[in-house]
């Protein structure tokens, strides 16, 4: 026999014994799911869902990609998840947005989704338990904070249980692959900055205008011949688009982390983030005293950024995003302290860290 034919034939056995272990891992999930659901859990839990992975990420030896395997893992694990208990995730749409990235990132491809047309949206959906989770940008690396989300988070009934990090790539589409076909660019806002030099220097003389998102200009040179999106690979797959161009955006390392909203509490995993907002009387070291707490018991702040409060001009909302769970006993015994220095204080989660 060719050596050829013996390597697949070894590959077709493996490909057997991977299909037998996958349907056991079903069902053993299957078995789990009945008993949460007589203890009265639901089937969601995220900490354990990085135990896993991680596990195997730690165990992975071998010559398999670590992003690879990563997302195996995750799509096993969401099938599974997905047979104790469908799961409804709202995101920003349309189909093919980043933040539709970050949910199949998040929660694998046998998740039914329902895309939105506005953060807002998102954060009623959430709240009204119409769906379970929602997918919500919340800043990026170079544009900043996404402000209306962190708005909602303050205003609407809804826990951040998670985060994901998505690496943000525009490619040039249109529906012959041709830049002499493109008379219009359309895009995001926040897309079409983030690739204006490329713009300038590649179509000088096209028009450019901006759309509501990435995936819209991706739909728009679907049915128009003479235009061209600036948007992800998800959306050239989505809407059957040619890749003019790749990767033109103007700064690399561009990367949006998205949070998952709903209405649970990971247990701790050991790797955990909790965000919280405050806000302070107007009197010298207030927000000091809060740093204070922090510092004094060495927890990291990952993210601080103020807000207008709204409800009077030159009153502000602070968002802190720092290390820990909130039932580790320093994080726990922290906020307790801060919560006296503040006028107000609010816990917003605490979840699993996203993988950068
Ligand atoms: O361990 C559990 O609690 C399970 O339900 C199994 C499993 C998995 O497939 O590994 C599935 C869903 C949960 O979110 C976590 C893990």
């Amino acid at each position: 026999m060719k050596e050829l034919e013996k390597l697949r034939q070894e590959i077709d056995q493996l490909d057997r014994r991977l299909l037998e272990l996958l349907h056991r891992r079903f069902e053993l999930a299957k078995a789990i799911g009945e008993i949460k659901r007589r203890e009265g859990q639901g089937p969601l839990d995220l900490s354990r869902e990085r135990e896993v992975v991680r596990k195997l990420l730690d165990l992975n030896r071998g010559a398999f990609p670590e992003d690879s395997l990563r997302a195996v893992v995750l799509e096993i694990i969401n099938a599974c998840r997905q047979a104790q208990e469908p799961t409804r995730v709202a995101y920003l749409g349309p189909e093919a947005t980043f933040s539709h990235m970050a949910a199949l990132e998040f929660f694998g491809h046998s998740t039914e989704y329902v895309p939105l047309e506005s953060v807002l949206d998102v954060f009623e959906e959430v709240e009204s338990e119409r769906a379970r989770f929602g997918v919500v940008p919340v800043e990026n690396s170079i544009e900043g904070t996404v402000s209306i989300t962190l708005d909602a988070v303050s205003q609407y009934r809804v826990k951040v249980c998670g985060e994901v990090y998505v690496p943000i790539s525009h490619h040039l589409l249109n529906q012959t692959g041709r830049k002499e076909d493109i008379r219009k660019v359309l895009s995001h806002p926040h897309a079409l900055a983030q690739c204006r030099r490329w713009l300038r220097k590649n179509l000088p003389s096209v028009a450019v205008e901006e759309v509501a998102s990435t995936a819209l200009a991706a739909r728009w040179a679907a049915v128009d011949p003479s235009v061209a999106a600036v948007a992800s690979p998800l959306a050239a797959r989505t809407y059957h688009l040619q890749v003019v161009a790749k990767h033109i955006e103007d700064y690399r390392g561009n990367v949006t982390r998205f949070w998952v909203i709903g209405k649970e509490t990971p247990s701790p995993s050991g790797r955990d983030k909790t965000s919280l907002f405050f806000s302070v009387s107007d009197r010298p070291g207030a927000l000091y005293a809060v740093l204070r707490a922090f510092a004094e018991r060495r927890i990291n702040l990952t993210k601080i950024e103020s807000r207008p409060a709204k409800s009077e001009p030159w009153r502000y909302l602070f968002f802190l995003d720092c290390e820990g769970h909130v039932e580790d006993p320093g994080l726990s015994e922290c906020l307790e302290e801060v919560r006296r220095h503040c006028l107000h204080l609010e816990w917003l989660g605490s979840y699993p860290r996203g993988d950068l």
